[in-house]
This record gives structure tokens, C-alpha cells and sequence, in this order.
């Protein structure tokens, strides 16, 4: 789908690209980077509206360099930043860009109230933009992208600015993007956590320069820690630990987070693909405990990949993960007060 050589691209004063060479098949694929890894700079550069400095790519065998507007024809593209009119609706918009992209007004109509439902804007598509929520005005963006049927979209940054359940239903969007109409995704995100659960194949970026490419699988199975927490019973009053022994009694290692707030509630574990996620649940089902939740915690880049140390690191993950839940936590109770 997309192949870049050698890829560069030099600002007056920052090297945006630096000789990045990456392969992505069919399929959803992440594309995870802090920002101003240059994320944003490679779909420019693919979509043909911006020169490469140096290197070559192409997108669907396209050179970026002379087949621009051919690539855009086949592409969607989602840009991150908002580009929304304030003061039409979201059917008015998206038929627009339904016709821009040359599909005649009927075909445009219809196609526009499919995407629009698909993406799960109703009523509210006629009303104008300005109103919308940032999770509404993700939804249009994401419709715009699709309406003229692509082979491949760019989604820059799809789940910013919304809260956890807008993020969960952007990412469940998007995985479905592929799997009911075969289109196939490039997704970008500064969280690498929100990437694993949603894409085949994640492409790690930094500074410009290729960190990683690999599947999802090998990439969770080397890097995947779990946070478990359960509820207390009359007959396990600490549910943690009649838990933790009963993993370790089954040879899952599990982190301690000693001294550190939440070190009591939340087990953190390694997991070694889905059986594990089985197991605890299986052992938990066991001791008669009421599973609170069983997530895999969100990796910032800088820790999965600036430690070369692998225990250090591990070690890092675990006592990020206990701050994480408890940051969650504080912000249950501050939800529920
Ligand atoms: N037009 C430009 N002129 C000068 N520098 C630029 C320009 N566009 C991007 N940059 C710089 O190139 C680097 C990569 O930017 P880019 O927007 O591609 O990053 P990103 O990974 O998409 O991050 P973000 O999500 O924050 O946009 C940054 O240092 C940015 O400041």
C-alpha cells in the first residue's frame, strides 16, 4: 500500500524526515510518534501535497513525486487539526466533498447518508457544524474521508481532544473502517497503548527516523503489562493478594509496586497474548472475586524505547502503570463527587 526510500524532509531548521524506509500492507496500521516525530509531514508527503526533500515513496504504487492527484483520487485523508465550516451541516459538507471528489449529486447524496450514518451522525447531521461536540466534529471529519469510497485513508491524530468513551468508539470506528468495507488504514497517535488494541501493524517513528515496524502481536507480546484490579470478598478480604498468589501458582510473574500509590489494588502482570487475558480471567472466576477491570496499560513512546535496559524499563512501565490507575482513579472520584 505504501513504500517509502530513504525518505527526508528538511525544514530551514529541522529535519522533519530523516532517510525513513517503511514498508505498510493491507490492513490497519498505526503510525505512533511523540509530537513532532514528523507524523504528520509523512502523509503530507504520501497525500503529494508536499515535496520530499530527498528519497522516494509511493502509495498504492503511485510515486508521491508525479502522481499526486491520482493518490488523492484513491486516498481519504482525515487531517488533525480542525478545518470544519462552522456555519453548514454535516450532510451540506460532506456532499460537497462528495462532489469535489467527482461523484455526480445523487451518487453524492446517498453516499453522504451512508458514511454520515456509518460514522454515527442522525438527526444532528443538519444541523449546523458550529454546534457539534469535538467528538461530532471528528465524525464528520472521519465521513468526509470516506464518502468518495478510497482504497487506503490517513487519519492524522482521529482520537484527539475526546474523552475515553468518545476514544473507544473512534478506535472501534475506525478497526471497522477495514473490516466492512476492506479499506485500508493509516492511523496516526502519540499513544502507542490506544494503537495496539486497534491496528495489525504499527510503525514506531522519532525525530523522523524508523524506531520499529512490526505487527501488532510481536509487538504487544514483548511490551504488553496489565493492570488488574479486583474487588475484596468475605472470604478474600485482600482479593489482590489471594489473586497474585494464585497467579504465581500458576508461573505468571507479576510486578510490585511497592510504596507507590495503588501498589494495593492493582496487580500488574506481563501478558503473553491473549491466554493470559483467559487465565486471570479464569483464576479471578476461581476465587469467587469480582473482576473491576483487566487493561492493558498505555506505553508513552520515550519509555518503551529510549531504555535500553530491558528489566529498567519494564520496571518504569510497571510504576507508570500503578500512577496511571491512580491518576484513573482520581478522576472516578472526581467524576463521582
Ligand atoms: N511547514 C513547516 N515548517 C517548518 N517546520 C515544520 C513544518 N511542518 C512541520 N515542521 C516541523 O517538523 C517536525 C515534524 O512535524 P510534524 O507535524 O510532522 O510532527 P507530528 O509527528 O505530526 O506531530 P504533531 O502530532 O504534533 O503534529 C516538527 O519539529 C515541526 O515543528
Amino acid at each position: 500500500m505504501i513504500a517509502t526510500e530513504s525518505l527526508s524532509k528538511r525544514f530551514p531548521r529541522v529535519t522533519a524526515l530523516d532517510r525513513l524506509s517503511v514498508d505498510v500492507g493491507p490492513g490497519v496500521t498505526g503510525l505512533v510518534g511523540a509530537n513532532g516525530a514528523g507524523k504528520s509531514t509523512l502523509i503530507k508527503i504520501l497525500l503529494g501535497l508536499s515535496p520530499a526533500t530527498e528519497g522516494r515513496a509511493a502509495v498504492l504504487g503511485l510515486d508521491v513525486a508525479t502522481r499526486g492527484g491520482d493518490i488523492r483520487e484513491r486516498v481519504g485523508y482525515m487531517p488533525e487539526h480542525d478545518c470544519l465550516p462552522p456555519d453548514v451541516s454535516a450532510t451540506e459538507f460532506v456532499v460537497h466533498m462528495a462532489r469535489m471528489s467527482g461523484l455526480p449529486p445523487a451518487a453524492a447524496r446517498e453516499r453522504t447518508a451512508d458514511t454520515l450514518r456509518h460514522v454515527g451522525l442522525y438527526e444532528e447531521r443538519y444541523r449546523p457544524i458550529g454546534g457539534y461536540s469535538t467528538g461530532m466534529k471528528q465524525r464528520v471529519k472521519l465521513a468526509q474521508a470516506l464518502v468518495h469510497d478510497p482504497q487506503l485513508v490517513f487519519l492524522d491524530e482521529p482520537t484527539n481532544g475526546l474523552d475515553p468513551v468518545g476514544r473507544d468508539e473512534m478506535l472501534g470506528l475506525i478497526r471497522r473502517i477495514h473490516t466492512d468495507f476492506g479499506i485500508s488504514v493509516l492511523v496516526t497517535s502519540h499513544l502507542l497503548g490506544e494503537l495496539e488494541r486497534t491496528c495489525d501493524h504499527v510503525v514506531v517513528i522519532d525525530g523522523g527516523k524508523l524506531l520499529r515496524s512490526s505487527s501488532t502481536t510481536d509487538f504487544t507480546q514483548r511490551t504488553a503489562i496489565l493492570a488488574v484490579e479486583v474487588t475484596d470478598t468475605d472470604e478474600h478480604p485482600d482479593g489482590t493478594g489471594a489473586l497474585r498468589e494464585a497467579l504465581h501458582a500458576r508461573d505468571v510473574e507479576t510486578h510490585d509496586g511497592s510504596g507507590l500509590p495503588g501498589a494495593g489494588h492493582i496487580l500488574l502482570l506481563t501478558a503473553q497474548g491473549e491466554e493470559t487475558y483467559d487465565l486471570v480471567r479464569d483464576v479471578v472466576a476461581d476465587l469467587g472475586l469480582g473482576l473491576v477491570r483487566m487493561e492493558q496499560r498505555r506505553h508513552h513512546i520515550a519509555e518503551v524505547f529510549k531504555d535500553s535496559d530491558e528489566q529498567a524499563a519494564r520496571d518504569a512501565e510497571a510504576r507508570s502503570a500503578l500512577k496511571d490507575g491512580d491518576e484513573q482513579r482520581k478522576e472516578a472520584v472526581g467524576h463521582g463527587g
